[in-house]
């Protein structure tokens, strides 16, 4: 996928997030109450190069969004995303039920992925460059931070059969750790805090998903994200390290 493209033009849905859409998420409400309201970032819904892709994503219930993130600050943190968990599955009725993954890939720019274990036993930090897939497994809340003087061009295959969590991270008022420019600041509405794991994006096989490769190819195939739509069939890939040691 080329961050050149005009993505308005290849999508079926164009949304935005604004500031005050974030409210409920930011460290500093002082800073925000002296804001006007703006768009902080892009959204593009199915993203498509043509129309046999685009039926083949509808027929697999698979979605390949793009979202753009320009450089910023929101007071003393990074620009981020809203934050989100995804639901349990919704074909399994059990209480353990895994939850939908998603996998991202930067397209142009630097992100930084915080993720946030549903218990809050781990969260995870994954700074990934141009090219590299980061995994989201089940059952890990995820923001997205742009904290480069770049715009951050970044992709998700995700399935399209359920709708993103947003209150267990509104109700909290962001993740364990908020990202600033002094660094990571704890987040008082919780009580425990996990060590922040600095972990490195890594390639997975597996699900033919590679670092440097246009994971939009695998609009032509696929099957091969099933994992996307049924977890429960790969909870062993899931339970090996999903990403590479930092040291
Ligand atoms: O929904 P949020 O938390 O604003 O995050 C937006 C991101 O989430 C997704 O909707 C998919 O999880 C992306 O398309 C987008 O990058």
């Amino acid at each position: 996928m080329n961050s050149q493209m005009d993505f308005s033009k290849v999508c079926t849905a164009f949304k935005t997030r604004r500031l005050y859409d974030m409210s409920d998420v930011l460290m500093d409400q002082i800073w925000l109450k002296s804001q006007p309201d703006r768009v902080l970032y892009d959204m593009y819904r199915e993203v498509h190069l043509s129309g046999k892709d685009l039926t083949q994503m509808k027929t697999h219930v698979l979605r390949y969004d793009i979202t753009v993130i320009p450089p910023g600050m929101l007071g003393p943190e990074y620009i981020k995303t809203a934050g989100h968990y995804h639901p349990p599955v919704s074909h399994l009725s059990c209480a353990d039920a895994p939850s939908y993954p998603e996998v991202y890939q930067v397209i142009h720019g630097t992100a930084t992925y915080l993720l946030q274990k549903r218990d809050l036993s781990e969260f995870i930090v994954i700074e990934a460059k141009e090219g590299d897939v980061v995994l989201i497994p089940p059952d890990f809340g995820h923001v997205t931070v742009n904290t480069s003087l770049e715009k951050l061009t970044m992709a998700n295959w995700v399935s399209d059969a359920f709708e993103s969590e947003y209150e267990p991270i509104r109700e909290k008022a962001g993740l364990l750790y908020y990202l600033t420019e002094d660094g990571f600041c704890k987040n008082k509405n919780y009580e425990q805090f996990p060590e922040i794991a600095v972990k490195k994006p890594k390639s997975y096989p597996e699900f033919e998903l590679f670092s440097g490769v246009d994971m939009y190819g695998l609009a032509c195939d696929l099957d091969k994200l099933e994992f996307l739509r049924h977890p429960e069939k790969f909870m062993d890939a899931f339970r090996r390290p999903f990403y590479e040691s930092a040291v």
